[in-house]
């Protein structure tokens, strides 16, 4: 097929959720061979467009054609039976089934003898399909639920890929990722190049979407906005376009002086677990404390540990008042708010309304005379889902039908509503878009102004040298280094403590 062969056009695609317009007359063209960024704020509805391409949801109105001919699918059976495969954002294997039962969902007839189906040729060719993506460490009998959020997208990317497809659409994946899933993830997009297939790249790391993309398709408010080929892909001017408006290029801290208070809120003496080896560290009231790390270096379990939801074998978390956290009740009670990296599985609850993740945490606060009134339950959830721009339709409405962003969002509203003294946020700004990552970095400065303490759990290194006072590094499961806030400190010193 050659390049110049159109092998995707969408035309004047329109699709509404009720009174929501999530993508509105919006038209574009992927060439093959192709990797096309598609980029814009939380709820721009790129989720929605490549979900529409993908078979999962039914456009409303416009034309969709595949290598010119119309194309209407109405499930991802259809788009994979016509080369197209997702990769969506959170969690997109079924749990409780197997890795190679996940990879050949509705492909079991191929491995179907006269005794039924022949789960050892199923994971043989699952063997084969997750060496195809890099991911040969993957044992496919293992049940996902077992797997860590990284080989969970793994077997997912190999269930995307074991048909080759026409049209890989990868929708914000790679913050799920490592360094390591990374690097696999551009291995397996060069891949689809080299056959001539093209590839669909949601993400909101402008750096990544310049390193991996042709060209870029801009989405705003449904709409489209502008295609720009790779020449003229610079991150201030795709900022702009995203937003509408000019974003500042220095968004973290401009400040060195040593900026909190010596008085220390949370103690972790001799914590030890499966995956943490004997951390000891002290939290201070107003401080941000980075942790970084690679990805499997303790870091999330650790977070998991002082919120009292990873059990320690030995070891001890105390706050200020001598409490000790054993349990995520505990902690609650005490203020203390956690976000987990797992968002949709972890961090809220996708099937209860957006007011009701909200106020879970507050619902001792709330209780007046043995009720809560649900006038006081909708003033709160309105109050910070309001600062914190969450784009909804209803405050009633359910967390699944925001998009990734505003949901992450959700999470953060929950534990500022409840006041939180000490904040463990792991991976804060993941799937947020560049406007509200701004936000979220102002709002750390004026909670720690206000005396909260902030535990910042994070891959990117920018975040942990621009946001935090100190830094906490991890390598194999125990403390590096501390390292204090300095102009000097670079990502290179960070990673020599990682490596
Ligand atoms: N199933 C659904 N039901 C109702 N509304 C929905 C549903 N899915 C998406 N929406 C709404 O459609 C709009 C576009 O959402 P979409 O998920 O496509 O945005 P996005 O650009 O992918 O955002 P993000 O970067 O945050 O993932 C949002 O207002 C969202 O709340």
């Amino acid at each position: 097929m050659s390049v110049d062969t159109v092998l995707l056009k969408a035309e004047n695609i329109y699709k509404t959720f009720g009174a929501t317009k999530a993508v509105t007359d919006f038209s574009m063209e992927i060439r093959a061979g192709e990797v096309r960024g598609l980029i814009g704020e939380n709820g721009s509805g790129k989720s929605t467009f490549s979900s529409v391409v993908a078979g999962v949801y039914n456009k409303d109105s416009g034309t969709l054609y595949v290598n010119g001919e119309e194309y209407i699918p109405h499930s991802t059976v259809e788009a994979s039976a016509h080369g197209i495969a997702l990769v969506v954002q959170e969690a997109g294997v079924i749990a409780g089934i197997s890795g190679a039962c996940n990879i050949f969902l509705n492909k079991e007839k191929r491995f179907e003898d006269k005794f039924g189906i022949n789960y050892r040729k199923m994971n043989q060719a699952a063997s084969e399909a997750l060496k195809n993506v890099y991911a040969e460490h993957i044992d496919p009998s293992v049940q996902t639920t077992m797997l860590n959020l990284e080989d969970r997208k793994l077997v997912e990317i190999a269930k995307a890929m074991c048909d080759n497809p026409r049209l890989l659409i990868i929708d914000e994946t790679s913050n799920a990722l490592t360094t390591r899933g990374r690097e696999i993830l551009y291995k397996v997009i060069e891949d689809v190049k080299g056959y001539g297939g093209s590839v669909m790249f949601i993400t909101h790391d402008l750096d990544e979407l310049i390193q991996v993309c042709d060209s870029v398709t801009v989405m705003r408010d449904g709409r489209f906005v502008a295609t720009l080929p790779k020449e003229k892909m610079v991150v201030k001017d795709l900022r702009e376009l995203m937003v509408g408006r000019e974003i500042s290029d220095n968004y973290y801290r401009s400040d060195f002086e040593k900026d909190y208070e010596d008085e220390v809120v949370l103690k972790a003496e001799g914590l030890v677990a499966p995956e943490i080896k004997d951390v000891t560290f002290a939290l201070h009231k107003g401080e941000i404390l980075g942790i970084g790390g690679l990805s499997d270096c303790g870091m999330h379990d650790l977070g998991k540990a002082l919120f009292g939801i990873e059990k320690l074998d030995s070891g001890t978390v105390s706050l200020a008042d001598g409490t000790q956290i054993t349990n995520p009740k505990v902690a609650v009670e005490k203020r203390m708010g956690y976000m987990s990296k797992n968002r949709d599985t972890e961090a809220i609850i996708l099937q209860f309304p957006i007011d009701d993740n909200i106020c879970l945490p507050s619902l001792a606060r709330l209780v007046n005379k043995g009720i809560i009134k649900s006038k006081d339950e909708r003033e709160l959830a309105k109050t910070w889902a309001g600062k914190l721009s969450i784009k909804l339709r209803s405050i009633h409405s359910y967390c699944a039908t925001l998009s990734g962003g505003n949901k992450q969002k959700v999470v953060l509203a929950k534990w500022l509503g409840n006041e939180s003294k000490i904040i463990i946020m792991d991976c804060p700004t993941r799937g947020i878009d560049i406007g509200v990552k701004e936000a979220i970095y102002n709002l750390m400065q004026e909670l720690k102004k206000k005396g909260v303490s902030i535990i910042m759990i994070s891959e990117e290194l920018a975040e942990l040298i621009g946001m935090s006072d100190r830094i906490m590094v991890m390598k194999d499961y125990s403390v590096s280094k501390i390292l204090d806030r300095s102009p000097q400190l670079d990502e290179k010193t960070i990673i020599e403590y990682m490596i």
